[in-house]
């Protein structure tokens, strides 16, 4: 069964869906202006106090100063960092020489030949989408076809009508969204509810691709 992650949480009513929900991970846009789900970081330590203990918090950076990332994963406010900038080989390995905590990094895929970078990068985590970070458009999963490199988060435009075609199609590690969880930029408990419930579907034994188990 694949992970799920819901991203872009802001205020106090989404942790109380996410907490019904009980998504595998969650995200915060941290220090990102350009984002309409941007929180500070004085924020991100208030909401995660009410976050149910077996969801695991997860940090979005856009280029934060490694030092502050760190401090972040060290002090326990997030469990996984992810990379949505330019953050480059030498910031991830000195990211982790700061932290035990695993660091993901998210790729932008345009060509096949982007997976290589994916493939080769020394995170503990990768995630593919199309690099226009939460803006609800999908990218062309025809180049991750066969592709099985290493185990993945897919994110960018998925909502539950598209998800069992992904999870069938090219079998992700961990399913991320945000825009498709909102109704007028504000997250909505049913959307929320309903993404999370597609998902767990997979769990049944009904999953089945020639009689051979795709996930256990
Ligand atoms: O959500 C944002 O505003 C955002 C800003 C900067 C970097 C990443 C951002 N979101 C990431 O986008 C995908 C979800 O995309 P979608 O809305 O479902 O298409 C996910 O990886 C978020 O972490």
């Amino acid at each position: 069964m694949p992970k799920i992650k819901i991203c872009g949480l802001s205020c106090p009513e989404d942790i109380t869906y996410i907490n019904e929900a009980k998504p595998d991970y969650c995200g915060f846009i941290i220090d990102v202006p350009k984002s309409r789900r941007n929180v500070s970081v004085s924020k991100v330590r208030e909401l995660v106090q009410n976050l149910e203990s077996q969801i695991c918090p997860v940090g979005v950076f856009v280029n934060k100063d490694c030092g502050e990332v760190a401090q972040l994963l060290n002090e326990g406010t997030i469990q996984i960092a992810q990379l949505h900038g330019q953050e480059d080989e030498a910031y991830i390995k000195k990211l982790k020489s700061l932290t035990d905590h695993p660091v993901m990094k998210a790729f932008s895929i345009q060509e096949k030949k982007d997976l290589d970078a994916a493939a080769a990068s020394s995170a503990d985590l990768i995630l593919l989408d199309h690099g226009k970070g939460g803006t609800g458009e999908t990218f062309d999963w025809s180049l991750l076809e066969g592709w099985t490199k290493r185990p993945y988060f897919l994110a960018g435009g998925l909502n539950p009508e598209n998800i069992p075609e992904a999870i069938q199609r090219i079998h992700p590690w961990g399913i991320d969204l945000s825009s498709a969880v909102e109704i007028d930029g504000k997250k909505d408990r049913e959307k929320i509810l309903q993404a999370v419930k597609t998902v767990r579907n997979f769990e049944s034994s009904k999953y089945f691709s020639k009689n051979k188990i795709i996930y256990k």
